[in-house]
């Protein structure tokens, strides 16, 4: 196998978004989750997106974890390496955009990388190196709110300098606007000054085009989706991949019981949630409960085996950010992430064990969480519910499941996603 492109995502749901973009583009795309095993048959394929659960890991495990992932996918003839991050830049000052950055380009023996969350199709545009989620500048969107890491600096170059190593530059969209070539240019002349990363401005599709085509002209780079489309679209033009003319059989229906679980917090999630009450059962663990040693989890499970027989149901731990934030307070904000997730993840695995083979997950760490306890080692990506997300087919045992990042998805997501894993 001869990759053109090889991806390492710092999250379940930010890897299947890229998958369907890849998808979408006309790239035959496998989805792994975690650093596959030298043995795992894939089918022949263009690009490889590695699934890891380490966005909100320490930086030097993160660094560690994304660099045995490159590993495999350059011993696989990766052309091109995307460092595959969130399109709302989700990271602290500790991290792990800038670490992982500097770590791959390093290793690729590159002086700059290029980085870029914009995703246009989900209206994130970059300008001046601001991140903009829709008409409101980053620390102005419920970003701000965020349980893990909340995102208060909208100006992207202070954000990845302050993680970062090397100094971060940008490329304006003016000398975006002037090409590929200008782009190149720029990041020749930032390198030079020893920045290690630039930030480049995009706002429209084509935006991504030009970023795409300067990006394959080196190892590494970092971005969200939008990058993704526009590295797709490249290799196209470049003929270095032909485009998939039909969508992958993805096989016939699985049926039987179905479930969602959400553990976002987005203010999507919670409209989607609200939207779902009209359409299944619906039960909301008290995290409270959980922290104090309740068996929320087991109650949870129960409540669904008496249920999923009649139809899906949707359990969720989502809540507002006061509520959030009160929990954090007592419990501290990564002991109640972790219960949390763990709860989902046991109750994923109860379901699973009760005969449920259709699962929508709401949730980067949530789906990293409910994934790694069911053990899943990869994906074919099928048709989109919505922008960013696919419905998934696994590759060792007959199970739909759609990893919902949480601020992607229209009102009525669960049941869209449903009609879709027949
Ligand atoms: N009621 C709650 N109180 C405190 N923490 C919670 C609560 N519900 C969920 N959490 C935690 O909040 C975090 C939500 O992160 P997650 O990545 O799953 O969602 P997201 O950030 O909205 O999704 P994405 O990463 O796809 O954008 C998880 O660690 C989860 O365990
Ligand atoms: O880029 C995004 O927003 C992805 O969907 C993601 O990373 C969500 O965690």
């Amino acid at each position: 196998m001869t990759l053109a492109l090889g991806c390492v995502a710092d999250d379940y749901t930010g890897a299947s978004d890229l998958a369907n973009t890849l998808t979408k583009a006309g790239l035959r795309t496998v989805q792994t989750i975690g650093v596959p095993a030298d043995d795992l048959a894939l089918p022949e394929v263009d690009a490889v997106v590695v699934s890891l659960k380490s966005r909100s890991i320490p930086a030097d495990e993160a660094v560690a974890r994304s660099r045995e992932a490159a590993a495999w996918l350059n011993a696989r003839g990766a052309g091109h390496l995307l460092f595959k991050v969130c399109s709302t830049f989700d990271s602290t000052d500790e991290g792990n955009i800038g670490p992982v950055t500097d770590a791959l380009r390093e290793d690729a023996g590159e002086a700059i990388a290029l980085v870029t969350p914009a995703f246009p199709e989900t209206a994130r545009t970059v300008y001046l190196g601001h991140l903009f989620v829709g008409m409101v500048p980053l620390a102005e969107s419920p970003l701000k709110d965020h349980p893990l890491n909340p995102m208060r600096d909208s100006n992207l170059v202070r954000v990845l300098a302050r993680q970062s190593r090397a100094g971060v530059g940008l490329i304006d969209l003016a000398t975006v606007a002037q090409g590929a070539e200008a782009v190149g240019a720029r990041l020749d002349a930032l390198a030079r000054e020893g920045k290690g990363a630039a930030i480049a401005d995009a706002v429209l599709d084509r935006d991504l085009a030009v970023l795409g085509a300067a990006a394959l002209t080196r190892k590494v780079s970092t971005g969200a989706s939008g990058l993704g489309l526009g590295l797709a679209r490249a290799l196209v033009a470049a003929g270095r991949v032909a485009p998939a003319a039909t969508a992958a059989d993805l096989g016939g229906p699985i049926g039987g019981p179905a479930a969602c679980l959400a553990g976002s917090c987005s203010q999507a999630t919670l409209g989607q949630i609200a939207r779902a009450e009209a359409a299944m059962p619906v039960r909301r663990l008290d995290p409270a409960r959980l922290l104090a040693g309740e068996d929320e989890a087991g109650a949870a499970l129960t409540w669904a085996m008496e249920r999923i027989g009649d139809g899906p149901v949707l359990i969720a731990s989502s809540a507002g950010p006061d509520e959030v934030a009160a929990v954090q307070a007592r419990y501290g904000r990564d002991a109640a992430g972790h219960a949390v997730e763990a709860a989902m993840a046991r109750i994923a695995e109860g379901l699973v064990a009760h005969g449920v083979r259709r699962l929508v997950v709401a949730g980067g760490e949530t789906s990293g969480a409910v994934v790694d306890r069911l053990r899943l080692p990869a994906f074919r990506v099928g048709p989109e519910i919505a922008a960013g997300v696919p419905v998934l087919r696994t590759t060792d045992r007959d199970m739909w499941l759609a990893l919902k990042s949480g601020n992607f998805g229209g009102p009525d997501f669960f049941a869209d996603a449903l009609r879709l894993m027949p």
